[in-house]
């Protein structure tokens, strides 16, 4: 293999704690001369967030080897969707969703908007039914992993979303987020929510998911880094994103770890029941390749 792409939460971290063995394993892959890709299904952070955390926590990395789905989510907003400059996203989600829109030149409002973690009050639901609270610029709904959903911001995203001709997309819908080796509410929870929702008043519309397994995000990331697909390989903790983004990239092979999301169980599971493909080999930890090198 000639370039390995690394999901980054259960596999070189859990939380703010490096997984046992992760930063000596890159260090050996690098100076056998791979290429290195880290691919974070997390829009929390922006590239240069990520990279910061990387260097806190002590793993060489560039913010140009970097690329999350706010990231993704992003470039497909300007570069593929080309969004009128006109027109606003409304965003359920974090800096990072906010930091990347803006690389790009994406306007956006909602996301860490103060105004928006408070209760509702009695002229919020007036405001909303009858639209007068709502940007008629906005045309886009994006929902990425957010640690402070409000009724308001949740409000608000249906009521956008009941707009002709409103597209909804995800950074990603992982169900749950692993974290000090739990798992925790993910971007999948903050969407679910908005499908029930939109599902009570017929409307036909489900969420994008611009993250891991998009394959519009593996096709920005060959373009970007000029991958061999036969000869490279996704390293995840999690089946339905990580091995399913990898396999249906067509990569020459994908890795699981058992420090995150997936159990052995699942993989077993899985095999038995042909849902997610398993990965082509799997370890207890990333460190234990070393062991093998
Ligand atoms: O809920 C989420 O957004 C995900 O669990 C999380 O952030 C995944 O990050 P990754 O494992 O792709 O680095
Ligand atoms: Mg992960």
């Amino acid at each position: 293999m000639s370039t390995f792409l690394f999901d980054c939460d259960g596999v070189l971290w859990s939380g703010d704690t490096p997984l046992e063995g992760a930063p000596e394993a890159l260090d050996m892959l690098r100076k056998k001369g791979k290429q290195i890709v880290f691919v974070t299904n997390n829009s929390t952070k922006s590239r240069v967030d990520c990279k910061k955390k990387f260097d806190t926590i002590g793993i060489a990395a560039s913010v140009d080897e970097i690329f999350g789905s706010a990231y993704s989510t992003a470039i497909y907003i300007s570069r593929i969707l080309r969004l009128p400059r006109d027109e606003k996203v409304f965003v359920l989600g974090e800096s990072g969703i906010e930091a990347e829109l803006h690389s790009e030149g994406v306007s956006f409002i909602g996301g860490t908007d103060p105004d928006l973690r408070r209760d509702m009050q009695p002229s919020d639901y007036a405001g909303l039914a009858s639209g007068a609270a709502l940007d008629p610029a906005v045309t886009v709904v994006l929902v990425g992993l957010d640690f402070h959903t409000s009724y308001i911001k949740l409000a608000t995203a249906f009521y956008y979303l009941r707009r002709p001709g409103v597209r909804f997309l995800a950074t990603n819908v992982d169900a749950t987020f692993p974290h000090s080796h739990g798992l925790f509410p993910g971007a999948g929870s903050i969407s679910a929510p908005l499908i029930t929702m939109i599902r009570s008043v017929n409307l036909e519309l489900e969420p994008l998911p611009l993250g891991k397994p998009s394959q519009a995000m593996m096709d920005a990331i060959e373009g970007k880094f000029k991958l061999d697909r036969s000869r490279t390989c996704m390293v995840g903790d999690r089946l339905d994103t990580d091995i399913k983004f990898g396999i249906e990239g067509g990569l020459g092979g994908t890795l699981g770890v058992l420090t995150g999301v997936m159990r052995e169980d699942d993989l077993l599971q899985a095999g038995k029941e042909g849902r997610e493909k398993g990965p082509s080999a799997y370890l207890e930890k990333l460190g234990d390749l070393i062991a093998g090198a």
